[in-house]
């Protein structure tokens, strides 16, 4: 993780606050409806509970399908696409190949996985695990000239190829108010041959079962300064050993970023104009993107009181190098076709205006 004084002007800061007030921000936690309560109250479940939900014919076998139907956004609530990408691969390299995950085997792959992903699985649901609302900023061409120059700014600092950040998502700005936190996660996905990325999702195989948003690199714009609480934190930054276990232990839930901050790793004090920066993947070794790297575990800390306000640019890279580039092409391909109509309804505006 790097962090840099002064990457925006304090005048910068306000315009984006600014603009974000102006198209409106949304809250971002997605709400348990109340429908959902009763799925809400069995989030206490055991591997075996969870294992029976997922055996929709009860023959006391996982088999792909199953899984597959659990893909469905009506599942996302107790399941995250994480976990069941994890039982998905569990079933891909069954150790008896029959294709079937049995109970047993169901119970060594969730013991460390299956709840990896979900701190809210274990824990009262009431409590959301997000706590702040957001807005989207355009900032392709012809985009407020400010905008455009932090896109500018950022493919300097990255060193990346331009065109892979110009295709990256719109910059996300966030507001914390009183009590605002957002619990440790994990900015991008892990990395599976079945799984698309939502960006490039154009470019894949359609029957790719699993979404997952590819965010190779995360750069985080502190727009003020917060006096107490509201720290970025790194709960895993620089263990020597990454285990998934100690990230819960004796009751001390290091996602929770609402009581344990304190224990975390790494906190960043949010600073106005400060821009801080890290690889949420590792390299492959062959210079692409690699597998998610672990440590890049991250949240904010509870906000006793004021406000905080911060902006997120994710440069999203394929791990798939052949369906980055595929994806590549299309774009290039649409923008071409785009310019050509675009081309040619300005002739016929001007025959119009002849004929006018
Ligand atoms: O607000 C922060 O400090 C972290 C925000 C974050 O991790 C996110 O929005 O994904
Ligand atoms: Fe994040």
């Amino acid at each position: 993780m790097a962090e840099i004084p002064d990457f925006l002007s304090e005048e910068e800061c306000r315009l984006v606050v600014q603009l974000a007030r102006l198209k409106g921000l949304t809250e971002s936690q997605v709400s348990v409806p109340d429908s959902q309560e009763e799925t809400a109250d069995l989030l206490d479940l055991s591997p075996e509970e969870v294992f029976n939900l997922l055996d929709l014919n009860q023959d006391g076998q996982l088999q792909l399908q199953e899984i597959l139907t659990h893909s469905s956004a009506r599942d996302r609530f107790w399941l995250t696409p994480e976990n069941l990408q994890e039982i998905y691969a569990g079933l891909k390299d069954d150790p008896d190949q029959d294709g079937l995950l049995s109970l047993g085997e169901f119970k060594r792959l969730s013991s460390k996985a299956l709840w990896r992903f979900s701190p809210q699985l274990g824990g009262k649901r009431s409590q959301p695990v997000r706590n702040s609302r957001h807005t989207w900023l355009y900032q392709g061409e012809g985009a407020h000239h400010v905008l455009r120059a932090l896109r500018k700014r950022v493919i300097r600092l990255t060193q990346l190829p331009p065109l892979l950040v110009e295709l990256s998502e719109p910059l996300q700005v966030v507001r914390y108010e009183q009590g605002g936190h957002h619990y440790a996660h994990y900015d991008s996905g892990a990395v599976h041959p079945e799984a698309a990325c939502t960006h490039s999702r154009l470019a894949a195989n359609i029957s790719t079962p699993f979404e997952t948003s590819c965010r190779y690199i995360t750069v985080l714009f502190y727009l003020n300064s917060v006096e107490e609480g509201g720290e970025t934190t790194f709960p895993v930054a620089d263990n020597r050993t990454y285990e998934e276990e100690a990230l819960i232990q004796n009751d001390v839930d290091l996602l929770d970023t609402r009581k344990n901050c304190d224990k975390g790793n790494l906190r960043v004090k949010p600073t106005q104009g400060t821009a801080i920066f890290w690889y949420n993947h590792l390299s492959d070794g062959k210079g692409w993107v690699g597998e998610l790297d672990e440590y890049s575990l991250h949240g904010d800390c509870i906000l006793p009181r004021g406000t905080k306000w911060v902006a997120n640019n994710w440069i999203n890279i394929d791990p798939d190098y052949q369906r980055q580039a595929r994806y590549q092409k299309l774009v290039a391909q649409r923008q071409q076709d785009e310019a050509q109509s675009g081309e040619r309804n300005s002739d016929e505006h001007s025959d119009l205006h002849q004929d006018l």
